[in-house]
């Protein structure tokens, strides 16, 4: 590199990190200046005159508090404002940037060259020029997109065309220039290299500095409804998409906040690997949560099928899952749900005191008077009300009867007081306690007062009033929440009719196949337990029975690892966020849920909005494993020839053949004992739970963790896994404990022991009882070495 170059980016990043420095110190000195107002606020709280003797002291009081509340608040604010500025800049101090790109305008007149610096905020001095750009700028577009030459980028306005006549890339490190180079490129392999060979950690980091242009595309893409990330193993999918998040917060910022995007991640222990990528890049997460959290977050009393549950046990036919999965199946609890508005709906009577006091068939003419324009929520919605005049004028009737009589007599003074709300406030004694009483009626709102009763009748009538209101409140409640409609009922009624609203032959199902499966579903219902995708069908069925238009908030929804779904689920949560976007990222080879149903996924899904505003981007490029390791695991699927792997090399894939499970723990824990010198984070895959729990029975427990639930976090170092919890996650080291037939047999495990394998970044290590899964037949004897 020209010494000059270096010299002139010396003095460029010399003055920028000035400037930052003297932003940092006026920063702190107006921190220090609102503190001490924020201390002289305080101290006049002690000049706040508290007059409680008459009414308009009391008024005034009141408004001299609000005041100085006020003044404090806005304090406070600007305070958190001058301290998240204070934390960026400090961030931004270490690495102000990472690129630099010269260009002109080409459409604009004076075509004066540009130059602009990139980094991971902006920044601007003290006279409001732009010393760096936020990466998410439209015109840093530029630096992901293209190389040297004619690019266009997009902008708000439209798209702008560039002429690029330099991109260069920083390495700063303390504030000191590192190395930088020039590049013809989209992004320098160089920098890309230097990016992913780098040891794995317990977080994924955020691939700001080395987007490739394909991810690009994915992050700045604001048309789509749906955006369809289709991409092998280690492509980026993942990373790509949090830098999206970042994106849109950026670009909408002041419309948009993080509690307006929903990530719907594969298990909890994911949640925990990704969460430090936004806050890394300065924004705030987004809501991460699983499909299982959310399904079963709204059936407290029901246990809902467990990850480990639905991997290992799951012991449904697969074409009975498949119609219940489909969108067929969708289609008909619509089409049932529709049904409803004329008759069928299941209704318990509203009981009070052992007895019906609104009967089930009184409920249901109710429910039924309204006319056929009525949909199912106004129709309930209009039952409610009814029902709820009916519960009022209820009160007078119970007003007399025996029940009421005997608590009044058998009423504690505790109670009574409660009651009667005495010693709350008092009023009548004279006129300046009144003004202070009638303050203090104002500030409790329509609270308990103390009462005087005319006579010993009034006070009864009250007392009886007040015990028979509270009596009903649970049945009130009861109507507000529609606990009159009988889900339960519902639901078995419909799985009992669901054969006349789809059709079974489609799925290769026969009625009695059929008829006999629901017995099984009403069965674990009765022991409160319900499979992820009967709880799909069961929270579908009670959204339009309640009318439920879902949550209109939610502005852009992100599901990971979208193969795992079923189009029912899908359909579901398209449902249940109707104004969001949808991003949605998936590796077809690692469906290891669904299995063969995974391909016609994408078709589905996509039938549920306006092909015109349907993108998808494919990503063929891996990048978490080195060649060596990408050529192999793509052999393991028969179609893998879409997969291109990164130009990093390392060993070749290691598979043991040992003669019992004693020599694969021998070797096993020389292979950990390497790793560990090496520093390597390492995980050992096994198929299931169980089998992780005896090797972790057999293993020192001081090296190696056993992570046995997504609840657990991710530990450094060595840890045992189950293969369903290792989804989306990545170690520099794995080794996969029993890759024989005993475990990966059956053709239908491919797509598995490809999940599995492709975890690894540096190190793939297969130790096999006897002989190797037959599904490595197929891999060519080079790709790996058989010891
Ligand atoms: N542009 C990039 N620059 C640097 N690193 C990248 C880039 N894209 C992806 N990576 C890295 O590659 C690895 C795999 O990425 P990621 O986990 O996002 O892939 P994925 O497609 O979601 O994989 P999977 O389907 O297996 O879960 C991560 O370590 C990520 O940081």
């Amino acid at each position: 590199m020209d010494n000059q170059i270096k010299i002139d980016e010396t003095q460029y990043l010399d003055g920028t990190l000035q400037a930052m420095e003297k932003s940092l110190v006026a920063t702190a000195a107006e921190i220090k200046q609102t503190n001490k107002s924020i201390d002289s606020v305080a101290q006049n709280w002690s000049d706040v005159r508290l007059k409680t003797d008459t009414y308009s002291g009391i008024v005034e009081t009141a408004a001299s508090i609000r005041q100085q509340q006020q003044m404090l608040s806005e304090r406070e604010n600007s305070k958190t404002r001058a301290e998240r500025r204070v934390a960026t800049l400090t961030k931004q101090i270490e690495k102000p940037y990472f690129a630099r790109i010269d260009f002109s305008e080409t459409t604009s007149q004076d075509r004066e060259a540009e130059t602009i610096y990139i980094g991971l905020g902006s920044f601007s001095n003290d006279k409001n020029q732009f010393l760096v750009y936020d990466w998410r700028a439209p015109v840093a577009s530029i630096y992901y997109d293209g190389g040297i030459g004619k690019v266009s980028y997009l902008t708000p306005d439209g798209t702008q065309q560039a002429n690029v006549t330099l991109k260069r890339q920083f390495q700063i490190e303390d504030g000191v220039i590192v190395t930088l180079f020039d590049t013809e490129e989209a992004i320098g392999d160089a920098m890309l290299m230097n990016a992913l060979s780098g040891e794995s950690s317990t977080k994924m980091k955020s691939i700001v500095t080395t987007i490739q242009k394909e991810q690009n595309k994915i992050i700045r893409n604001t048309e789509a409804d749906l955006l369809f990330v289709q991409g092998a193993a280690g492509s980026g999918k993942t990373a790509a998409v949090l830098q999206r998040v970042a994106y849109l917060l950026y670009r909408y910022r002041g419309k948009l906040t993080s509690g307006q995007v929903v990530l719907f991640s594969p298990n909890q222990l994911f949640n925990d690997y990704i969460d430090n990528v936004l806050p890394e890049l300065g924004e705030q997460n987004m809501v991460q949560m699983t499909f299982y959290q959310y399904a079963s977050r709204r059936l407290p009393k029901i246990a809902v099928e467990t990850l480990q549950e639905r991997f290992e046990h799951d012991k449904t036919a697969d074409n009975i899952n498949r119609a219940k999965g489909s969108l067929a199946m969708f289609h008909a609890v619509t089409a049932y749900a529709e049904h409803l508005n004329q008759t069928d709906m299941k209704i318990r009577n509203l009981m009070f005191r052992g007895e019906p006091l609104i009967s089930k068939a009184r409920i249901s003419e109710i429910y039924y008077q309204y006319n056929e324009n009525y949909k199912l929520g106004q129709r309930l919605e209009a039952t409610r009300d009814t029902l709820m005049r009916i519960l009022s004028a209820h009160i007078g009737q119970e007003l007399r009867k025996d029940w009421v009589e005997l608590a009044i007599e058998n009423l504690s003074k505790q109670e009574y007081d409660e009651l009667v709300g005495a010693g709350q406030v008092r009023v009548g004694d004279n006129e300046e306690s009144d003004a202070a009483a009638r303050t203090r009626q104002v500030q409790l709102g329509e609270g308990p007062k103390e009462r005087e009763f005319a006579s010993e009748k009034a006070e009864r009538h009250f007392l009886a009033k007040q015990i028979v209101t509270q009596s009903l409140k649970p049945l009130a409640r009861q109507i507000r929440r529609a606990n009159f409609l009988n889900i339960n009922a519902q639901f078995i009624d419909f799985l009992r009719h669901a054969h006349h609203y789809f059709d079974l032959k489609a799925f290769n199902i026969t009625e009695t196949g059929w008829l006999a499966h629901v017995e099984t579903i009403i069965t674990a219902l009765k022991q409160k337990q319900l499979s992820l995708t009967d709880t799909t069908l069961y929270l579908y069925l009670y959204d339009l029975m309640t009318g439920k238009k879902g949550e209109r908030d939610i502005r852009f929804l992100f599901i990971d690892e979208i193969q795992d779904y079923t189009p029912f689920q899908l359909a579901f949560l398209k449902f249940s966020f109707p104004k969001a976007k949808f991003t949605v990222l998936g590796d077809l080879n690692q469906a290891i849920f669904t299995k063969d149903n995974a391909t016609r996924l994408q078709d589905d899904f996509s039938s549920l909005f306006d092909p015109e505003r349907i993108e998808q981007v494919k990503l063929t490029q891996t990048y978490r494993s080195t060649q060596q390791i990408t050529d192999f695991t793509k052999y393991i699927l028969r179609d893998g020839q879409d997969i291109d792997a990164f130009n990093r090399d390392g060993d070749k894939p290691m598979v043991y053949t040992l003669l019992s499970e004693s020599d694969m723990l021998v070797k096993l824990q020389q292979q950990l004992t390497q790793h560990t010198l090496n520093h390597d984070t390492t995980a050992i895959i096994t198929k299931t739970r169980d089998d992780a729990q005896q090797l972790a029975a057999q293993l020192d427990s001081q090296s190696v963790t056993l992570i046995q639930s997504e609840n657990q976090r991710l530990a450094k170092g060595a840890i045992i896994v189950p293969s369903y919890l290792a989804k989306g996650l990545e170690f520099d080291a794995v080794i996969i404990w029993h890759a024989d037939n005993t475990r990966y047999g059956d053709d239908s495990e491919r797509r598995l022991l490809y999940t599995v394998a492709s975890r690894a970044m540096h190190t793939l290590t297969l130790l096999a009882e006897k002989r190797a899964t037959q599904l490595l037949d197929d891999v060519p004897a080079h790709l790996y070495e058989v010891n």
